[in-house]
């Protein structure tokens, strides 16, 4: 077997982010079939240099490590494809719930190392049981999906009651958001005890992660919300070409990115000082479903659409210079003295110029989820930001959006959430396990 489709995980090094570097991958098919000819002809495969073909063994960057000391989804490189879940608590018991958990975890580090949810997999536990993984991802790698947890504030405490005896472990920074200006919430597409985000180059790999953890966890979640998400709307390293959204414009240029390690530690990562020392090395994550309309954005000519966004459509310049990653010059004026990026462009209103330094990182993606029943798709973008906290990052920067962004007119909220996101599971730890256990 070449070394290019080994599965050893223990020579791999912690990165700067805490998370060690991407490691060689299998597919399930050829962990199932590891003793029959079907292992031997996969690895061949690779040996002989294949690896576009469909069949192929993954290529070394296509595992993304489990764990680390912040989880992966966050900085890591976007990927393609999402399907995010939130899921209610239906049990009052801790200890179910805390057994949820560490059997979550268990088949997370499986799954993003391209395995079956389970050892016995689909079809080892024999004829008269259910199988323990669903199968729909028998044939496919790992694709670089990784599984990020988080928990909502509803979890810590609802309606006054502290269902799992963690109330005083609920951080400040995870109160509910306010009601922003503009808001029309879908309680159904809002909320959730937990979430998972399923990221991945492949979305039947996301998508069977997602069903297989809904499906173990049957008795002690049940899904509340779901979004499906395509084609990412951020970058977050360098080493990416910066997207579009459906808008048709460049979308991540001026993020935070994984090469930065200061701006995460000011804006990303939870510090050990800062409140509750369980989130230390974690985050909070912000989900907001934004329909676009865009019927009304594509009759709007260039110049509306380019003065909304403050950028250009082409090469997603600022207006007024002549590349992608050039500074916003917010003080710059033309003919007339009119500033050359309006004042209510949505690049001013969100820049950390305009509101005291504030950044978040962006990692959203585009939906289109049939019609709104009007004649109108129901697309749009599904907006996730990690933060170090949400009430003194993307709350101010919505509420100056959401005052005064011209998007306005083309966009609309109808979901939103909140999610303390632990740090990374480490050897022998669980996702949660710096809450309950700690
Ligand atoms: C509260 C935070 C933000 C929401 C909500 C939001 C919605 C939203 N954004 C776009 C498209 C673009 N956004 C761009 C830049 C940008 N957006 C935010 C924040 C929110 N956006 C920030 C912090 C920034 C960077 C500002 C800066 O410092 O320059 C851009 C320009 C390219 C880029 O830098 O990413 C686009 C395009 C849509 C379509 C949308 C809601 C549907
Ligand atoms: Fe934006």
């Amino acid at each position: 077997m070449s070394s290019q489709a080994s599965n050893s995980r223990n020579d791999n090094q912690p990165d700067d982010t805490g998370r060690t570097e991407p490691r060689p991958g299998l597919s399930r098919r050829r962990l199932f079939g590891a003793v029959g000819a079907g292992a031997v002809l996969a690895g061949a495969g690779v040996a002989a240099g294949r690896l576009t073909a469909p069949e192929a063994a993954a290529p070394t960057s296509e595992v993304v490590p489990f764990r680390g000391t912040h989880q992966a989804g966050i900085v890591t490189a976007a990927q393609d494809r999402m399907h995010f879940v939130a899921f209610d608590v239906i049990t009052d018991s801790r200890d179910e719930l805390v057994a949820m958990l560490k059997k979550w975890t268990e088949m997370a580090a499986r799954m993003t190392a391209g395995e079956e949810a389970a050892e016995d997999g689909a079809i080892g536990a024999g004829e008269y049981n259910p199988p323990s993984d669903t199968g729909e991802a028998l044939d496919l790698h790992a694709s670089k999906l990784t599984l990020t947890i988080g928990f909502g504030p509803s979890l810590f405490e609802t309606n006054g009651k502290d269902r799992f005896g963690i109330a005083d472990k609920k951080p400040a920074a995870l109160a509910d958001l306010p009601k922003f200006t503009g808001d029309a919430l879908e309680p159904a597409r809002s909320g959730g005890d937990i979430a998972i985000q399923a990221c991945s180059d492949d979305p039947q790999v996301a998508v069977h992660a997602v069903r297989n953890l809904a499906r173990v966890g049957f008795g002690v979640v049940a899904v509340r919300w779901s979004q499906l998400g395509f084609g990412r709307t951020s970058s977050t390293s360098t080493s990416q070409k910066t997207p579009r959204n459906l808008f048709g414009f460049k979308d991540g240029t001026r993020n935070i990115k994984a090469e930065d390690p200061d701006a995460l530690a000011e804006f990303v990562w939870v510090d050990p000082r800062d409140d509750q020392s369980w989130m230390a090395g974690g985050s909070y994550l912000v989900a907001r479903r934004i329909r676009m309309l865009i019927e009304p954005w594509d009759r709007t000519t260039l110049h509306e659409q380019e003065r909304v966004f403050g950028r250009t459509k082409g090469s997603g310049a600022p207006l007024g210079r002549k590349d992608e990653f050039d500074d916003l010059q917010l003080g710059a004026k033309g003919a007339g003295g009119k500033p050359v990026i309006d004042k209510d462009a949505h690049v001013r209103l969100a820049s950390a110029e305009e509101l005291n330094g504030i950044q978040i990182l962006r990692r959203g993606y585009n939906f289109t989820d049939g019609t709104d029943g009007f004649g109108h798709l129901d697309a749009g973008l599904f907006f996730i930001a990690y933060c170090r906290d949400p009430q003194k990052q993307f709350v101010p920067m919505q509420q100056n959006l959401a005052r005064n962004d011209a998007l306005n007119e083309y966009i609309k909220h109808v979901g939103s959430a909140v999610f303390a996101v632990p740090p990374g599971v480490g050897d022998g730890g669980y996702w949660g396990s710096t809450l309950f256990d700690g």
